[in-house]
C-alpha cells in the first residue's frame, strides 16, 4: 500500500539537541492525524521534515510512495512531490499586500509556466478554481481585498484555499489555530475536517489544544523529546493520561473541556464571481 505519508527512521539534531530521533510514522490516504506535544517536543521539526522543508540527518520520507528526502538529501523529484502537500502555518504565510485572490492563485504556480506565473497570467480555469476554493472556505466576498485586511481566521481560510488551488492531496498544518480566537479556530478546523471527509484530503495537523485533537481527530500522535510516545485514539487523551505522558508540562496542553464543540461548517453556495476571478487572460 502507498501511504500518503511514510516516514522511516528520520532524525534531526541541532548540536547536542535531538529534535527528532529515529522516528517512524505512517499515515494512510484519507486519514486525519493530530500531532500533539509540549513545547520543544519536536512537532515543528517533524512537520518540516515531512514536507521536505528541512532535510534530516538520516532516514526517508515518502509521499504517496515517492521519496521526497532520503539520507539527508532532497530527492530530484522533491519539488514535484511537494506540490501534493498543502502547507498551513500558524502565521498564515500570505503576501500581505497582494489581494486574497492573488494569494490563492499562488497555489497554481506549480503547474503553470514561470512566465505566466511571473506576470500573473492565470487562465480562466485557474481563476475559477480560485473562486471555487474561496467559496469552499467561505470568504469569496473578500476576494478582492488585500490579505492584510482580513482577520486572522479569514487569512487562515485563504491559506487553505491556496492549498485547494494547488490540488494538494495532503494538508500538513503546523499549529494552524494557535493565533486564532475560539470561534475562528473552530471554523478553520471545521473546514479542514470537511475537506478530509468530502475530498479525502489527508490531514496531519499539529495542535497545542488537546480539546481540538479530541473533537476533530480519531488518531493522535503524541511527541516528547523528539520521539513518538503515543499513537492511538484521541479518546485516550484524558488529563490523567496527558500527565502520565508529560508530567507538569501537560498543563501547557490545554486540557479537554475548555472549548465547546464545533459548529458544522456549511460550504457557501456560489454567487456571482467577483470580476477579478472571472476575467481570463
Ligand atoms: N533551528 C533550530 N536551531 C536549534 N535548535 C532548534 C531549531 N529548531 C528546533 N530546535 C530545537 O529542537 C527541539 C524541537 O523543537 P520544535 O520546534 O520542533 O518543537 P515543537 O514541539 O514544535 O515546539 P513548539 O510547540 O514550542 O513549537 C527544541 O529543543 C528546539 O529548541
Amino acid at each position: 500500500m502507498s501511504y500518503a505519508l511514510a516516514i522511516d527512521g528520520i532524525s534531526k539534531s541541532y548540536g547536542a539537541v535531538r529534535a527528532v530521533s529515529s522516528l517512524n510514522l505512517r499515515i494512510a490516504p484519507g486519514e486525519r492525524v493530530a500531532l500533539i506535544g509540549a513545547s520543544g517536543s519536536g512537532k515543528s521539526t517533524l512537520i518540516r521534515l515531512a514536507s521536505g522543508l528541512l532535510t534530516g540527518d538520516s532516514g526517508e520520507v515518502r509521499v504517496f510512495g515517492e521519496a521526497i528526502q532520503r539520507s539527508g538529501k532532497l530527492t530530484k523529484d522533491a519539488r514535484k512531490i511537494r506540490r501534493r502537500i498543502g502547507l498551513i502555518f500558524q502565521k498564515f504565510n500570505l503576501v500581505n499586500r497582494m489581494s486574497v485572490t492573488s494569494n490563492v492563485l499562488v497555489g497554481a504556480l506549480g503547474r503553470i509556466s514561470e512566465l505566466r506565473g511571473t506576470f500573473g497570467f492565470y487562465c480562466r480555469a485557474d481563476r475559477e478554481a480560485a473562486y471555487s476554493a474561496l467559496c469552499q472556505v467561505g470568504i469569496e466576498q473578500h476576494a478582492h481585498k488585500r490579505a492584510e485586511a482580513l482577520s486572522g481566521g479569514q487569512q487562515q481560510r485563504a491559506a487553505i484555499a491556496r492549498a485547494l488551488v494547488q490540488r494538494a492531496k495532503v494538508i500538513i498544518a503546523d499549529e494552524p489555530i494557535a493565533s486564532l480566537d475560539p470561534k475562528s479556530a473552530k471554523r478553520v478546523m471545521d473546514i479542514l475536517a470537511d475537506l478530509n471527509k468530502t475530498q479525502g484530503i489527508t490531514l496531519l495537523v499539529s495542535l497545542h489544544q488537546v480539546d481540538y485533537a479530541r473533537a476533530y481527530f480519531d488518531r493522535v500522535v503524541a511527541m516528547r523529546g523528539g520521539e513518538i510516545v503515543f499513537d492511538g485514539p484521541s479518546s485516550k487523551l484524558t488529563p490523567e493520561f496527558l500527565t502520565e505522558l508529560y508530567g507538569a508540562s501537560a498543563e501547557e496542553l490545554i486540557l479537554p473541556g475548555q472549548a465547546g464543540p464545533a459548529e458544522t461548517h456549511q460550504p457557501m453556495t456560489r454567487n456571482d464571481a467577483p470580476a477579478e476571478l472571472t476575467r481570463a487572460h
